[in-house]
C-alpha cells in the first residue's frame, strides 16, 4: 500500500492551475465598440467569489488589465479573458455569469475561441465539482460551446494535461463564424515539479521581506526584459506575479514552495522565434526534477516554427523526454512535452 505523502504537519495545498482562456467576437463583426474591461470591477470581483478566489494585486496599461489572485492570476485584454486559478477553486462555475456580464458590458455576442487546460492534479479528491474529474468539467463546458472537443495528453494514469477547445470539422456551415483567432498569438506554458527545495526557499518570508526581493534573488526579474511587474509574496511561503509590457504581452509565474508538494507555472504569450533561450532561462532559474512544456501558437505568429525547433535532439539534451506530440487545432498548431532529470 502507498505512504501517505510528506510531512503531515504541512497543509496541502493544490498548485496545478485550472487555466480558461476565452476569445469573444461579434456575429456582425462589429467590434469597434466593444471592450471586456468595460465590466465593472464589483461585477468581476463577484464573479471570482463563485471561482473562490479575490484579487490581492491590480495593475494595468492601455492594452491589458492585470490581476494577481489570492489563488493565482486573471488577465482582460479587449476581447481575450485569461482566468487562472490554483487551489479548490471552480472556474468553471463562473462561465454562465460571465458570459451574460460580456454580453451586458462589454457588447460581444458571440465565443470565438475556448481554451481550458491543466495538469493533472496531485489531490483529485480535495476539488470540487465539477473539478474532481476531467469528465466532468468536459461535461460542464459542452453545455455552453458548440464543436468543442476534449484531449487527454500524455499518460492518464501518471502525468498528463488536459485540454477542451473548440475544434469544428472544416467545412462545417459556422466555419465562417468560428474561423479562429487570426491575429498573431502564442502562449508557452511550463508546469514545473519536484522543484529544488533551496531554490523554493527563496519564496518563503523566513528568506526574503518582501516579493520584490523574491523577484530579484530568484532571478525572476531577467526571465523577460521590459516587464512591469506586480508580484507578492505570501505568508509564510508561496509567491505569484504578473508582468505586463506596453504592446498588451503578459508573463505570469506561481509558486508552491512547500518541499512535499512544490510546483512552479511559468506562462507568457510573448512572441519569440525561438523559445529554447526563455526555456533555459526558467529550468535554470527553478531547477525542477520534472516539467511538461506546451507552446500554442496560430499560423500568424512569429513562433509558429516552434515545434520543428523542440524536435532537435539538441533542444534540452540534458533531460529524458517522454511522448512529445504535434496536434493541429483550427488554425493553432500546439506542441507539448514530458520532460524529467536523468537519474544521477
Ligand atoms: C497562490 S500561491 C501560487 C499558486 C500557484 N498556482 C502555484 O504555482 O503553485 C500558492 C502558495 O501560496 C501559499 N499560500 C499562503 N497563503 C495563501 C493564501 N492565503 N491563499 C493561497 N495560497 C497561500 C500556499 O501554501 C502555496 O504555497
Amino acid at each position: 500500500m502507498a505512504e501517505p505523502e510528506g510531512n503531515s504537519s504541512v497543509q496541502f495545498f493544490e498548485g496545478v492551475e485550472k487555466l480558461l482562456e476565452i476569445w469573444f467576437a461579434r456575429t456582425d463583426g462589429n467590434t469597434n465598440q466593444c471592450d471586456l474591461r468595460n465590466i465593472p470591477r464589483q461585477k468581476l470581483e463577484n464573479l471570482l467569489k463563485i471561482v473562490r478566489c479575490e484579487v490581492i494585486s491590480f495593475m494595468s496599461n492601455d492594452n491589458i488589465d492585470a490581476y494577481v489572485l489570492s489563488e493565482s492570476s486573471m488577465f482582460v485584454a479587449q476581447r481575450r479573458f485569461i482566468l487562472k486559478t490554483c487551489g479548490t477553486t471552480t472556474p468553471l462555475q463562473c462561465l454562465k455569469p460571465l458570459l451574460v456580464l460580456v454580453q451586458q458590458y462589454a457588447g460581444f455576442d458571440d465565443v470565438e475561441d475556448v481554451f481550458y487546460s491543466r495538469k493533472n492534479f496531485k489531490r483529485p479528491d480535495l476539488q470540487m465539482s465539477p473539478h474532481q474529474a476531467f469528465e466532468q468539467e468536459v461535461a460542464l463546458l459542452d453545455t455552453f460551446f458548440e464543436n468543442g472537443s476534449a484531449y487527454c495528453m500524455g499518460a492518464m494514469n501518471r502525468d498528463c494535461w488536459y485540454l477542451y477547445t473548440l475544434n469544428p470539422l472544416s467545412g462545417e456551415n459556422n466555419k465562417k463564424l468560428h474561423g479562429g483567432i487570426t491575429e498573431p498569438d502564442q502562449t508557452l506554458e511550463i508546469l514545473m515539479t519536484e522543484l529544488d527545495p533551496e531554490v523554493m526557499s527563496m519564496f518563503s518570508r523566513e528568506e526574503c521581506a518582501t516579493a520584490a526581493e523574491a523577484t530579484q534573488k530568484s532571478g525572476i526579474e531577467k526571465l523577460i526584459p521590459n516587464m512591469e511587474v506586480d508580484d507578492f509574496l505570501f505568508d509564510p511561503c508561496g509567491y505569484s506575479m504578473n508582468g505586463i509590457m506596453k504592446n498588451g504581452c503578459y508573463m505570469t509565474i506561481h509558486i508552491t514552495p512547500e518541499p512535499e508538494f512544490s510546483y512552479v507555472s511559468f506562462e507568457t504569450n510573448v512572441p519569440q522565434t525561438s523559445y529554447k533561450d526563455v526555456i533555459s532561462r526558467v529550468l535554470e532559474t527553478f531547477q525542477p526534477g520534472k516539467f511538461v512544456l506546451t507552446v500554442f501558437a496560430n499560423q500568424t505568429s512569429s513562433a509558429s516554427q516552434t515545434p520543428r525547433e523542440l524536435l532537435k535532439t539538441s533542444s534540452f539534451s540534458e533531460w529524458m523526454r517522454r511522448d512529445i506530440q504535434f496536434c493541429r487545432f483550427k488554425n493553432y498548431d500546439l506542441t507539448y512535452a514530458f520532460y524529467s532529470k536523468f537519474p544521477s
